[in-house]
Protein backbone atom coordinates (compact mmCIF):
# COMPACT_ATOMS: atom_id res chain seq x y z
CA UNK A 1 0.00 0.00 0.00
CA UNK A 2 2.48 2.58 0.60
CA UNK A 3 3.99 2.04 -2.55
CA UNK A 4 5.23 5.16 -3.77
CA UNK A 5 5.59 4.21 -7.81
CA UNK A 6 2.04 3.80 -7.67
CA UNK A 7 0.72 5.94 -10.44
CA UNK A 8 -2.33 7.45 -8.40
CA UNK A 9 -0.53 8.44 -5.19
CA UNK A 10 2.14 9.80 -7.23
CA UNK A 11 -0.38 12.19 -8.77
CA UNK A 12 -2.18 12.96 -5.71
CA UNK A 13 0.82 13.70 -3.78
CA UNK A 14 2.24 15.89 -6.46
CA UNK A 15 -1.31 17.70 -6.48
CA UNK A 16 -0.88 18.01 -2.66
CA UNK A 17 2.62 19.65 -3.33
CA UNK A 18 1.20 21.97 -5.80
CA UNK A 19 -1.54 22.97 -3.35
CA UNK A 20 0.72 23.09 0.13
CA UNK A 21 1.04 26.87 0.45
CA UNK A 22 -0.62 28.56 -2.57
CA UNK A 23 -3.89 29.23 -0.77
CA UNK A 24 -7.53 28.07 -1.90
CA UNK A 25 -7.80 29.56 -5.58
CA UNK A 26 -11.14 27.60 -6.46
CA UNK A 27 -12.93 29.25 -3.77
CA UNK A 28 -17.21 29.72 -3.94
CA UNK A 29 -17.42 33.29 -4.52
CA UNK A 30 -20.41 33.88 -1.91
CA UNK A 31 -23.55 34.32 -4.24
CA UNK A 32 -23.97 30.69 -5.85
CA UNK A 33 -25.63 29.19 -3.13
CA UNK A 34 -25.62 25.40 -3.03
CA UNK A 35 -28.45 24.30 -0.73
CA UNK A 36 -31.94 26.04 -1.29
CA UNK A 37 -33.97 28.44 1.18
CA UNK A 38 -35.48 25.52 2.73
CA UNK A 39 -32.31 24.01 3.58
CA UNK A 40 -30.51 27.40 5.07
CA UNK A 41 -34.10 28.40 7.00
CA UNK A 42 -33.96 24.65 8.60
CA UNK A 43 -30.33 24.37 9.24
CA UNK A 44 -30.24 27.36 11.56
CA UNK A 45 -33.75 26.59 13.41
CA UNK A 46 -31.30 23.18 13.89
CA UNK A 47 -28.64 25.62 15.24
CA UNK A 48 -30.61 27.31 17.44
CA UNK A 49 -31.60 24.53 19.07
CA UNK A 50 -28.57 23.01 19.59
CA UNK A 51 -26.86 26.06 20.96
CA UNK A 52 -29.62 25.89 23.68
CA UNK A 53 -28.49 22.46 24.53
CA UNK A 54 -27.46 22.62 28.15
CA UNK A 55 -23.33 21.64 28.32
CA UNK A 56 -22.58 18.49 30.20
CA UNK A 57 -20.05 20.75 31.58
CA UNK A 58 -19.00 24.28 32.43
CA UNK A 59 -15.16 25.28 32.36
CA UNK A 60 -13.30 27.43 34.46
CA UNK A 61 -12.14 30.51 32.22
CA UNK A 62 -8.54 29.88 32.17
CA UNK A 63 -6.50 33.38 31.06
CA UNK A 64 -5.43 33.42 28.09
CA UNK A 65 -2.35 36.05 28.13
CA UNK A 66 -0.78 33.67 31.25
CA UNK A 67 -1.06 29.95 29.26
CA UNK A 68 1.23 27.55 27.92
CA UNK A 69 3.79 27.44 30.88
CA UNK A 70 3.28 23.31 30.50
CA UNK A 71 6.06 22.88 27.59
CA UNK A 72 9.92 23.02 28.22
CA UNK A 73 11.55 26.26 27.09
CA UNK A 74 8.49 28.28 27.85
CA UNK A 75 9.26 30.61 31.20
CA UNK A 76 6.88 31.70 33.26
CA UNK A 77 4.78 34.35 31.61
CA UNK A 78 4.28 35.89 35.44
CA UNK A 79 7.99 36.60 35.54
CA UNK A 80 7.77 39.86 33.49
CA UNK A 81 11.60 40.52 33.59
CA UNK A 82 12.50 38.28 30.32
CA UNK A 83 10.18 39.68 28.22
CA UNK A 84 11.31 41.57 25.34
CA UNK A 85 9.70 44.06 22.66
CA UNK A 86 8.42 41.72 19.88
CA UNK A 87 9.17 42.01 15.95
CA UNK A 88 8.11 40.56 13.23
CA UNK A 89 7.34 37.04 15.52
CA UNK A 90 4.25 39.26 16.95
CA UNK A 91 2.89 38.94 13.58
CA UNK A 92 3.30 35.08 13.66
CA UNK A 93 1.55 34.46 17.15
CA UNK A 94 -1.15 36.33 16.34
CA UNK A 95 -1.80 33.77 13.62
CA UNK A 96 -1.22 31.19 15.90
CA UNK A 97 -2.88 31.99 19.47
CA UNK A 98 -5.13 35.06 17.63
CA UNK A 99 -3.37 37.65 20.03
CA UNK A 100 -0.13 39.65 19.50
CA UNK A 101 -0.05 42.53 21.57
CA UNK A 102 3.35 44.24 21.99
CA UNK A 103 3.70 43.06 25.63
CA UNK A 104 2.78 39.32 24.92
CA UNK A 105 5.02 36.98 26.39
CA UNK A 106 7.78 35.72 24.61
CA UNK A 107 7.46 32.08 24.01
CA UNK A 108 10.56 30.28 23.86
CA UNK A 109 9.70 27.39 21.45
CA UNK A 110 12.32 25.80 19.38
CA UNK A 111 8.89 25.68 16.47
CA UNK A 112 7.74 29.13 16.73
CA UNK A 113 11.04 30.73 16.00
CA UNK A 114 10.81 32.85 12.98
CA UNK A 115 13.52 32.08 11.29
CA UNK A 116 13.38 28.28 11.30
CA UNK A 117 9.69 28.26 10.05
CA UNK A 118 8.09 30.79 7.53
CA UNK A 119 5.25 30.58 7.63
CA UNK A 120 5.47 29.00 10.88
CA UNK A 121 5.59 25.04 11.82
CA UNK A 122 1.56 25.56 13.14
CA UNK A 123 0.71 27.90 9.93
CA UNK A 124 2.29 25.23 7.68
CA UNK A 125 0.52 22.19 9.33
CA UNK A 126 -2.63 23.63 9.83
CA UNK A 127 -2.44 24.20 5.42
CA UNK A 128 -1.15 20.74 5.14
CA UNK A 129 -4.83 19.64 6.68
CA UNK A 130 -6.57 22.41 4.60
CA UNK A 131 -5.29 21.00 0.85
CA UNK A 132 -5.38 17.50 2.48
CA UNK A 133 -9.39 17.98 2.81
CA UNK A 134 -9.43 20.52 -0.10
CA UNK A 135 -8.14 17.20 -2.20
CA UNK A 136 -10.20 15.08 -0.68
CA UNK A 137 -13.34 16.49 -1.02
CA UNK A 138 -12.65 17.59 -5.12
CA UNK A 139 -11.76 13.73 -5.98
CA UNK A 140 -14.35 11.90 -3.73
CA UNK A 141 -17.14 14.64 -4.64
CA UNK A 142 -17.96 14.02 -0.49
CA UNK A 143 -18.94 16.31 1.48
CA UNK A 144 -16.69 17.06 4.92
CA UNK A 145 -20.20 17.15 6.55
CA UNK A 146 -18.44 16.16 10.34
CA UNK A 147 -15.08 16.82 10.95
CA UNK A 148 -13.53 15.64 14.22
CA UNK A 149 -10.43 17.15 15.70
CA UNK A 150 -8.69 14.89 18.56
CA UNK A 151 -6.30 16.05 21.54
CA UNK A 152 -7.36 19.99 19.52
CA UNK A 153 -4.73 22.17 22.10
CA UNK A 154 -5.92 25.55 21.66
CA UNK A 155 -7.66 24.88 18.65
CA UNK A 156 -5.40 26.53 16.08
CA UNK A 157 -6.71 23.97 13.24
CA UNK A 158 -10.03 24.56 13.85
CA UNK A 159 -9.31 28.85 13.39
CA UNK A 160 -7.42 28.07 10.93
CA UNK A 161 -10.05 25.99 8.70
CA UNK A 162 -13.13 28.01 9.55
CA UNK A 163 -12.91 30.56 5.95
CA UNK A 164 -13.19 27.01 4.25
CA UNK A 165 -16.01 25.25 5.87
CA UNK A 166 -18.22 26.41 3.65
CA UNK A 167 -15.88 24.53 0.75
CA UNK A 168 -15.60 21.49 2.76
CA UNK A 169 -19.68 21.67 3.12
CA UNK A 170 -19.20 21.16 6.75
CA UNK A 171 -22.28 21.73 9.49
CA UNK A 172 -20.25 19.96 12.41
CA UNK A 173 -16.93 20.85 13.69
CA UNK A 174 -16.26 18.43 16.99
CA UNK A 175 -13.06 18.84 19.18
CA UNK A 176 -11.76 16.80 21.70
CA UNK A 177 -8.83 17.32 24.40
CA UNK A 178 -7.62 15.97 27.68
CA UNK A 179 -7.10 19.27 28.92
CA UNK A 180 -9.57 21.55 30.41
CA UNK A 181 -6.88 24.85 30.03
CA UNK A 182 -5.87 24.01 26.83
CA UNK A 183 -9.90 23.77 26.13
CA UNK A 184 -10.94 26.98 27.58
CA UNK A 185 -8.33 28.99 26.18
CA UNK A 186 -9.05 27.26 22.24
CA UNK A 187 -12.61 28.52 23.11
CA UNK A 188 -11.45 32.04 23.77
CA UNK A 189 -9.05 32.18 20.80
CA UNK A 190 -12.06 30.46 18.45
CA UNK A 191 -14.72 32.73 19.56
CA UNK A 192 -12.45 35.75 19.30
CA UNK A 193 -11.39 34.43 15.89
CA UNK A 194 -15.09 34.34 14.60
CA UNK A 195 -15.95 37.56 15.66
CA UNK A 196 -12.99 39.24 14.21
CA UNK A 197 -12.99 37.31 10.86
CA UNK A 198 -16.84 37.42 10.55
CA UNK A 199 -16.49 39.45 7.45
CA UNK A 200 -14.19 37.32 5.60
CA UNK A 201 -15.73 33.97 7.04
CA UNK A 202 -19.06 35.22 5.53
CA UNK A 203 -17.62 35.95 2.18
CA UNK A 204 -17.95 32.04 1.50
CA UNK A 205 -21.62 30.28 1.15
CA UNK A 206 -22.57 27.38 3.47
CA UNK A 207 -24.75 26.18 6.13
CA UNK A 208 -23.86 27.67 9.98
CA UNK A 209 -21.46 25.27 11.31
CA UNK A 210 -21.88 24.24 14.50
CA UNK A 211 -18.73 23.91 16.29
CA UNK A 212 -18.21 21.50 19.81
CA UNK A 213 -15.98 21.20 22.17
CA UNK A 214 -15.54 18.34 24.52
CA UNK A 215 -13.25 17.28 27.29
CA UNK A 216 -12.03 13.69 27.06
CA UNK A 217 -9.59 10.95 26.80
CA UNK A 218 -8.68 10.29 23.14
CA UNK A 219 -8.18 6.67 24.18
CA UNK A 220 -11.29 6.04 24.95
CA UNK A 221 -13.69 6.12 21.69
CA UNK A 222 -16.53 8.31 21.70
CA UNK A 223 -19.49 7.18 19.33
CA UNK A 224 -20.21 10.70 18.49
CA UNK A 225 -16.99 10.91 16.75
CA UNK A 226 -17.45 7.46 15.30
CA UNK A 227 -17.99 7.47 11.14
CA UNK A 228 -17.08 11.35 11.08
CA UNK A 229 -16.10 12.25 7.22
CA UNK A 230 -12.59 13.32 8.81
CA UNK A 231 -10.65 13.18 11.81
CA UNK A 232 -7.69 14.97 12.17
CA UNK A 233 -5.22 14.76 15.15
CA UNK A 234 -2.03 17.40 15.07
CA UNK A 235 1.22 16.46 17.03
CA UNK A 236 -0.36 14.84 19.62
CA UNK A 237 0.54 11.00 19.84
CA UNK A 238 3.92 11.48 21.01
CA UNK A 239 2.37 13.16 23.88
CA UNK A 240 0.54 9.91 25.21
CA UNK A 241 3.27 6.36 25.18
CA UNK A 242 4.42 4.44 22.40
CA UNK A 243 1.61 1.85 23.79
CA UNK A 244 -0.90 4.06 23.66
CA UNK A 245 -0.33 5.85 20.59
CA UNK A 246 -1.17 2.74 18.83
CA UNK A 247 -3.97 2.20 20.35
CA UNK A 248 -5.58 5.54 19.78
CA UNK A 249 -4.82 4.74 15.88
CA UNK A 250 -5.98 1.22 16.08
CA UNK A 251 -9.23 2.73 17.60
CA UNK A 252 -9.76 5.28 15.12
CA UNK A 253 -9.02 3.00 11.72
CA UNK A 254 -10.81 -0.36 13.66
CA UNK A 255 -13.53 1.47 15.78
CA UNK A 256 -14.31 5.02 14.52
CA UNK A 257 -13.66 4.35 11.16
CA UNK A 258 -13.81 7.87 9.54
CA UNK A 259 -13.23 8.74 5.61
CA UNK A 260 -10.26 10.19 6.11
CA UNK A 261 -7.51 10.40 8.77
CA UNK A 262 -4.88 12.97 8.94
CA UNK A 263 -2.28 12.40 12.07
CA UNK A 264 1.10 13.94 12.73
CA UNK A 265 4.07 13.83 15.01
CA UNK A 266 7.54 15.16 14.93
CA UNK A 267 10.71 13.91 12.90
CA UNK A 268 12.93 13.27 15.33
CA UNK A 269 16.00 13.39 13.03
CA UNK A 270 14.96 16.84 12.87
CA UNK A 271 15.83 18.17 16.48
CA UNK A 272 19.52 18.65 15.06
CA UNK A 273 18.00 21.88 13.45
CA UNK A 274 17.28 23.23 16.38
CA UNK A 275 20.73 22.56 17.67
CA UNK A 276 19.66 19.84 20.21
CA UNK A 277 21.15 16.69 21.09
CA UNK A 278 20.62 13.32 19.75
CA UNK A 279 17.87 11.51 21.81
CA UNK A 280 16.81 14.76 23.30
CA UNK A 281 13.13 15.35 22.75
CA UNK A 282 11.13 18.84 21.53
CA UNK A 283 8.93 18.70 24.21
CA UNK A 284 9.77 17.97 28.03
CA UNK A 285 6.18 16.67 27.12
CA UNK A 286 6.77 14.07 24.58
CA UNK A 287 6.69 10.74 25.35
CA UNK A 288 8.55 9.07 22.53
CA UNK A 289 9.70 10.92 19.23
CA UNK A 290 10.08 8.76 15.34
CA UNK A 291 13.20 8.86 13.02
CA UNK A 292 11.41 8.71 9.81
CA UNK A 293 12.01 4.69 9.15
CA UNK A 294 10.11 4.17 12.50
CA UNK A 295 6.95 6.52 11.39
CA UNK A 296 7.08 5.07 7.82
CA UNK A 297 7.21 1.28 9.32
CA UNK A 298 4.27 1.92 11.76
CA UNK A 299 2.12 3.35 8.05
CA UNK A 300 3.43 0.04 7.07
CA UNK A 301 2.64 -1.98 9.65
CA UNK A 302 -1.33 -0.03 9.69
CA UNK A 303 -1.50 -0.66 5.96
CA UNK A 304 -1.32 -4.15 6.90
CA UNK A 305 -3.61 -4.43 9.97
CA UNK A 306 -6.21 -1.90 8.15
CA UNK A 307 -6.22 -3.22 4.76
CA UNK A 308 -9.83 -0.97 3.98
CA UNK A 309 -7.37 2.10 4.74
CA UNK A 310 -5.14 3.41 1.73
CA UNK A 311 -2.54 4.64 3.77
CA UNK A 312 -0.03 6.92 2.03
CA UNK A 313 3.54 7.18 2.48
CA UNK A 314 4.46 9.99 4.76
CA UNK A 315 4.18 13.19 4.15
CA UNK A 316 6.49 15.70 5.86
CA UNK A 317 5.89 19.62 6.96
CA UNK A 318 8.43 22.49 7.75
CA UNK A 319 11.56 22.73 5.42
CA UNK A 320 14.57 24.91 6.46
CA UNK A 321 16.88 25.58 3.84
CA UNK A 322 20.05 23.61 3.73
CA UNK A 323 18.24 20.64 5.59
CA UNK A 324 16.09 19.43 2.72
CA UNK A 325 18.22 16.35 3.44
CA UNK A 326 16.31 15.79 6.56
CA UNK A 327 12.75 15.79 4.92
CA UNK A 328 10.96 17.93 7.17
CA UNK A 329 10.24 18.72 10.74
CA UNK A 330 6.76 17.37 11.35
CA UNK A 331 5.85 13.86 9.76
CA UNK A 332 2.15 13.58 8.70
CA UNK A 333 -0.08 10.20 7.72
CA UNK A 334 -3.11 10.19 5.64
CA UNK A 335 -5.20 7.26 5.67
CA UNK A 336 -8.09 7.34 3.11
CA UNK A 337 -10.64 4.65 3.64
CA UNK A 338 -11.37 2.52 0.67
CA UNK A 339 -14.24 0.32 1.30
CA UNK A 340 -18.07 1.50 2.59
CA UNK A 341 -17.63 0.56 5.85
CA UNK A 342 -19.39 1.70 9.01
CA UNK A 343 -18.56 1.90 12.78
CA UNK A 344 -19.80 -0.91 15.45
CA UNK A 345 -19.25 1.31 18.13
CA UNK A 346 -22.70 1.12 20.06
CA UNK A 347 -24.48 4.62 20.30
CA UNK A 348 -24.67 4.58 24.08
CA UNK A 349 -20.68 5.14 24.54
CA UNK A 350 -20.56 8.76 25.04
CA UNK A 351 -17.31 9.34 27.58
CA UNK A 352 -16.58 12.72 26.38
CA UNK A 353 -18.41 15.94 27.91
CA UNK A 354 -19.58 18.86 26.16
CA UNK A 355 -17.83 21.78 27.47
CA UNK A 356 -18.39 24.51 24.44
CA UNK A 357 -20.14 25.56 21.57
CA UNK A 358 -20.50 28.51 19.21
CA UNK A 359 -21.81 28.68 15.52
CA UNK A 360 -19.47 29.45 12.49
CA UNK A 361 -21.73 31.39 10.14
CA UNK A 362 -21.24 31.08 6.77
CA UNK A 363 -22.25 33.39 4.09
CA UNK A 364 -25.63 33.46 2.04
CA UNK A 365 -25.84 36.38 0.28
CA UNK A 366 -28.50 34.72 -1.99
CA UNK A 367 -30.52 32.78 1.04
CA UNK A 368 -30.07 35.94 1.86
CA UNK A 369 -31.72 38.17 -0.73
CA UNK A 370 -34.48 35.64 -1.29
CA UNK A 371 -35.48 36.09 2.46
CA UNK A 372 -35.22 40.19 1.81
CA UNK A 373 -37.67 39.88 -1.53
CA UNK A 374 -40.09 37.94 0.32
CA UNK A 375 -39.90 40.23 3.22
CA UNK A 376 -40.16 43.38 0.90
CA UNK A 377 -43.29 41.48 -1.31
CA UNK A 378 -45.17 41.47 1.90
CA UNK A 379 -44.95 44.34 3.26
CA UNK A 380 -45.82 46.28 0.09
CA UNK A 381 -48.83 44.31 0.13
CA UNK A 382 -50.25 45.02 3.48
CA UNK A 383 -48.64 48.69 3.38
CA UNK A 384 -50.44 51.87 3.44
CA UNK A 385 -48.86 54.38 1.23
CA UNK A 386 -51.11 57.69 2.41
CA UNK A 387 -50.27 61.43 0.35
CA UNK A 388 -50.84 62.46 3.96
CA UNK A 389 -47.69 60.37 4.80
CA UNK A 390 -45.55 62.21 1.52
CA UNK A 391 -42.50 63.96 2.77
CA UNK A 392 -41.80 66.97 0.34
CA UNK A 393 -38.74 68.19 1.39
CA UNK A 394 -37.50 67.65 -2.19
CA UNK A 395 -38.67 68.42 -5.15
CA UNK A 396 -40.15 65.09 -5.75
CA UNK A 397 -42.16 63.82 -2.76
CA UNK A 398 -41.49 60.72 -1.34
CA UNK A 399 -42.34 57.87 1.26
CA UNK A 400 -40.05 57.29 3.77
CA UNK A 401 -40.10 54.08 6.09
CA UNK A 402 -38.01 52.49 8.27
CA UNK A 403 -36.55 49.10 6.89
CA UNK A 404 -36.61 47.25 10.18
CA UNK A 405 -40.22 46.72 9.72
CA UNK A 406 -39.62 45.11 6.38
CA UNK A 407 -37.50 42.96 8.04
CA UNK A 408 -39.94 41.69 10.21
CA UNK A 409 -41.33 40.29 7.68
CA UNK A 410 -38.72 38.07 6.97
CA UNK A 411 -39.93 34.01 7.26
CA UNK A 412 -36.76 32.89 9.10
CA UNK A 413 -35.63 32.17 12.47
CA UNK A 414 -33.74 34.93 14.33
CA UNK A 415 -30.01 33.82 14.47
CA UNK A 416 -30.76 33.72 10.73
CA UNK A 417 -32.80 37.32 10.23
CA UNK A 418 -29.88 39.16 12.48
CA UNK A 419 -27.20 37.96 10.01
CA UNK A 420 -28.67 40.46 7.64
CA UNK A 421 -27.21 43.80 7.50
CA UNK A 422 -29.90 46.65 7.53
CA UNK A 423 -27.60 48.49 4.85
CA UNK A 424 -26.91 45.31 2.69
CA UNK A 425 -30.94 44.75 2.99
CA UNK A 426 -31.89 48.51 1.71
CA UNK A 427 -29.20 47.58 -1.28
CA UNK A 428 -31.13 44.59 -2.13
CA UNK A 429 -33.84 46.47 -2.28
CA UNK A 430 -32.47 49.26 -4.74
CA UNK A 431 -31.51 46.37 -6.63
CA UNK A 432 -34.58 44.35 -6.91
CA UNK A 433 -36.76 47.13 -7.99
CA UNK A 434 -34.38 48.42 -10.82
CA UNK A 435 -33.61 50.99 -8.41
CA UNK A 436 -37.07 53.21 -8.16
CA UNK A 437 -36.47 52.94 -4.30
CA UNK A 438 -33.52 54.67 -2.84
CA UNK A 439 -31.91 54.13 0.78
CA UNK A 440 -32.94 57.31 3.23
CA UNK A 441 -31.21 57.47 6.24
CA UNK A 442 -31.88 59.51 9.11
CA UNK A 443 -30.18 60.19 12.23
CA UNK A 444 -28.81 56.56 12.12
CA UNK A 445 -32.51 55.16 11.28
CA UNK A 446 -31.78 53.08 8.01
CA UNK A 447 -34.74 53.02 5.90
CA UNK A 448 -36.13 53.51 2.06
CA UNK A 449 -37.89 55.90 0.13
CA UNK A 450 -40.30 55.67 -2.34
CA UNK A 451 -40.89 58.42 -4.40
CA UNK A 452 -44.49 59.68 -4.99
CA UNK A 453 -44.54 58.71 -8.50
CA UNK A 454 -44.47 55.24 -7.73
CA UNK A 455 -47.13 53.00 -7.01
CA UNK A 456 -47.45 49.90 -5.15
CA UNK A 457 -48.61 47.64 -8.00
CA UNK A 458 -45.75 49.32 -10.30
CA UNK A 459 -42.96 48.03 -7.27
CA UNK A 460 -44.42 44.64 -6.63
CA UNK A 461 -44.61 43.92 -10.94
CA UNK A 462 -40.86 45.55 -11.14
CA UNK A 463 -39.72 42.97 -7.94
CA UNK A 464 -41.41 40.06 -9.91
CA UNK A 465 -40.27 40.32 -12.83
CA UNK A 466 -37.03 40.65 -12.11
CA UNK A 467 -36.86 37.42 -9.59
CA UNK A 468 -37.96 36.07 -13.13
CA UNK A 469 -34.39 37.20 -14.82
CA UNK A 470 -32.58 35.70 -11.76
C1 LIG B 1 1.15 19.59 21.19
S1 LIG B 1 -0.51 19.73 21.58
C2 LIG B 1 -1.21 19.82 19.96
C3 LIG B 1 -2.48 20.59 19.93
C4 LIG B 1 -3.15 20.75 18.56
N1 LIG B 1 -3.44 19.48 17.94
C5 LIG B 1 -2.32 21.61 17.65
O1 LIG B 1 -1.92 21.15 16.59
O2 LIG B 1 -2.10 22.76 17.99
C6 LIG B 1 -1.00 18.13 22.13
C7 LIG B 1 -2.41 18.11 22.70
O3 LIG B 1 -2.79 16.76 22.93
C8 LIG B 1 -3.59 16.71 24.09
N2 LIG B 1 -3.62 15.35 24.62
C9 LIG B 1 -2.61 14.62 25.12
N3 LIG B 1 -3.04 13.42 25.52
C10 LIG B 1 -4.38 13.37 25.28
C11 LIG B 1 -5.39 12.39 25.50
N4 LIG B 1 -5.12 11.21 26.03
N5 LIG B 1 -6.66 12.71 25.15
C12 LIG B 1 -6.94 13.90 24.60
N6 LIG B 1 -6.04 14.85 24.37
C13 LIG B 1 -4.76 14.60 24.71
C14 LIG B 1 -2.88 17.69 25.00
O4 LIG B 1 -3.71 18.12 26.05
C15 LIG B 1 -2.52 18.81 24.03
O5 LIG B 1 -3.51 19.79 23.96
MG1 LIG C 1 4.34 17.66 20.47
Amino acid sequence: MLNSNNPILAKQLKIQKYHILDGMTNLDDGWGAPYDNQTYVEAYDQLEMALMEPLDHVLEKSNVEEFRPKFKNQKDPKKRNWIKKTNGDTEWKELIYGFGTSDESEIEDHELKKHYFQPPLQVQRNSFVKNTLMNFKKESNIDIQRLAIMGCGEMSLERGLCDVLGTFGTINVLSVDIDPVSLSVGQQLLEKHLNQQGDIISSETGLPVLMRSYLGDILEPDHRFADVDAIVSLEVVEHISLEDAKKFVNNVLGTLIPRIFIFSTPNHEYNTVFGMKPGEFRHDDHKFEMNRKEFSDWLEELSIRFPHYLIEPPHFIGMTPKYEDLSGASQAAVCRLQDNINTSLPQEITPYKSVGHVACRLGSRLVAYNLVRQAFLEWLENVEMHPAGLKNETFMPYWSFNISHILHHIHAPISFSSTIDEKVAIKYIQGMTSYKVHPDSVNGVNGIAIPQSQTKANLIETVERNAKMQ
